[in-house]
């Protein structure tokens, strides 16, 4: 029986949306899936705690600025082609579906020379590089909104189908229900605010947490997502924070669905798959997204897509520094009625099941 292949990873954004297609297949379908990724990447032990046969590629990275290790990395991105290539043949692939981030670009590529059809499916607003260079490539174009179809070709848009974001099952089904205690957390019934950094934490949120967090456990219970980076800070924080109203970790898993259905308030990166997870939750949300002078831009831009539906407050560097962030936390908590008219936009803005529609549209082609 031929094999499905998924790729994608580098950060947690092209892997979750990929597990959550993969989870809407029939089963005979998923207990045929194989999963490309990198060696050291953050998508192996993703894949790997669900089970999924994993290969592991050479990969280098595609940087938009001249680099020495550029030359180096031509030479992996070769070799992961080749790697990629005999994947394929060996299996007898079916069809690859590519969630993106430089390492599906030499998967996409060796699909293409093995005659195997490739499904790809772009998370942000704007196309992303890998997604720039594996779209002519494939045979189906999945995106988030009808005006990122704007990015490419008029000969590549006939491709494009808008699917929105992938999200996982559980943020559908999960319970607000006894979501603290999975934190080590009683729950008093007052007011959650979760800060999320998204998958690698951001040191930015962390450190407004840390010069709040007096003040914001006075407010709410906090549930704090630091990244690894961030683990050695957690002790200090909580030493500061009001006793048992805060819990800080490196990093969640299925915590993560129960916290977002419980908090009252998310501070977040705005990475495109934690935007759909926030909208599928219903949950109110201050965006603060990494900035254009320190990547591409693209979250500044989900941001602004995602607030103007009325679920989110966009917060950037230039409105101040923690004291606003604070404030505009503040203001929010005192406000159910907002809070609520938010929490519909958000569930509005999640549209239909995304997961489902691209698991179909593979579905269609396997046949
Ligand atoms: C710094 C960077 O390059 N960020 C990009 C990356 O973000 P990032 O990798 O953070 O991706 P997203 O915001 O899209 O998604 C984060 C995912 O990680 C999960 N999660 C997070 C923390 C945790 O402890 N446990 C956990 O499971 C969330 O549930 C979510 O599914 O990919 C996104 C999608 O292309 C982009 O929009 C972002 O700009």
């Amino acid at each position: 029986m031929s094999t499905i292949v998924f790729t994608g990873g580098g950060t947690g954004g092209h892997v979750y949306p990929g597990l959550a297609v993969y989870r809407e297949l029939p089963r005979e379908q998923q207990e045929r899936v194989l999963w490309i990724g990198s060696r050291r990447g953050i998508e192996r032990g993703i894949v790997g705690d669900q089970g999924i046969r994993y290969r592991a590629i050479p990969t280098g990275k595609l940087r938009r600025y001249f680099d020495l290790q550029n030359f180096l990395d031509l030479f992996r991105v070769a070799a992961g082609f080749f790697a990629a290539f005999w994947i394929l043949k060996r299996e007898g692939a079916r069809l690859v579906f590519s969630k993106g981030g430089f390492v599906a670009v030499p998967v996409v590529a060796a699909a293409r020379v093995a005659g195997v059809p490739v499904v790809i499916h772009e998370s942000d607003a704007d196309p992303g590089l890998a997604t720039r260079l594996t779209a002519p490539l494939a045979q189906v174009i999945c995106l988030p909104y009808e005006e990122s179809i704007q990015a490419f070709s008029p000969s590549l848009q006939k491709r494009a189908v808008v699917t929105g974001n992938p999200v996982r099952e559980e943020f559908f089904s999960a319970s607000a229900q006894d979501a603290l205690s999975l934190a080590g957390l009683h729950d008093e019934g007052g007011p959650v605010v979760f800060v999320t950094g998204g998958s690698l934490g951001a040191r930015q949120l962390n450190q407004y947490v840390g010069e709040q967090i007096g003040p914001l456990t006075e407010m709410a219970t906090v549930i704090h997502q630091t990244g690894e980076h961030g683990a050695d800070m957690i002790q200090e924080i909580a030493a500061a924070a009001r006793p048992g109203r805060y819990a800080g970790f490196p990093s969640l898993s299925g915590e993560f669905a129960p916290l977002l259905r419980r908090s009252d308030l998310v501070i977040c990166r705005a990475g495109a798959g934690s935007i759909w997870e926030l909208a599928v939750t219903g949950t109110p949300a201050v965006l603060v997204p990494l900035s254009s002078a320190s990547s591409r831009g693209d979250q500044e831009r989900n941001a602004a897509r995602y607030a103007a539906s009325g679920a989110a407050l966009v917060f950037s560097e230039d409105q101040g520094g923690s004291e606003a962030l604070l404030l505009m936390v503040q203001t929010l908590l005192q406000d159910p009625a907002r809070r609520e008219s938010m929490a519909r936009a958000a569930r509005a803005f999640a549209g239909d099941n995304s997961a489902r529609s691209i698991a179909g549209i593979i579905g269609r082609i396997i046949e």
